[in-house]
């Protein structure tokens, strides 16, 4: 990703690496009589760095938000559905944008999907790189650190993190 922006291969590598975080989340969505006022996950973007999804190979159920809609991400067995996260957008100076998310659920069948985020160390800052700002293009986003706990806080109130670090 950072050799795609014209940086050194390990830009973003090395602000977060040390004692970064791998996790993995294991959803599970029951069937649902009200899948038209029930959602399985509300939407959000992800807090880490990247996040590697692998969803139900045979139930749908992801949607992105782009161009004021949401689309329906359709399955590709065995593919990992990769997202950028706000962490990445952070360090992309906004060129990699974290998308917007959610999870329908439905009334015929259960879903599941794996969820592995990786997250920058808690201790490590976090910054737009050098190599991506200039005049026209002027820094975007704060330092942050421990952007998980920030994240988590912001979440359960239904906000955006990410809009906390915009300059
Ligand atoms: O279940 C899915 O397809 C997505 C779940 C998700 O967005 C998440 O765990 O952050
Ligand atoms: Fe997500």
């Amino acid at each position: 990703m950072a050799r795609s922006l014209n940086l050194e291969e390990d830009s973003f590598l090395k602000q977060y690496e040390d004692q970064e975080v791998m996790a993995a989340r294991f959803n599970y969505y029951p069937t649902c009589p009200r899948p038209d006022s029930v959602l399985g996950v509300k939407a959000h973007s992800d807090g880490s760095a990247i996040t590697f999804l692998l969803q139900d190979k045979e139930v749908e159920g992801l949607q992105m938000f782009k161009d004021d809609q949401w689309h329906r991400v359709p399955i590709i067995p065995h593919a990992f559905v990769v997202n950028a996260g706000d962490q990445m957008q952070i360090m992309s100076n906004g060129i990699f944008k974290s998308p917007v998310h959610r999870v329908v659920t439905n009334t015929e069948t259960e879903r599941m999907s794996i969820a592995v985020f990786c997250i920058p160390d808690s201790e490590k800052e976090i910054k737009p790189a050098d190599g991506l700002i200039d005049e026209t293009r002027p820094r975007l986003y704060k330092t942050v650190k421990d952007y998980v706990s920030l994240y988590f806080e912001y979440y359960q109130q239904g906000k955006r993190t990410i809009e906390a670090a915009i300059i």
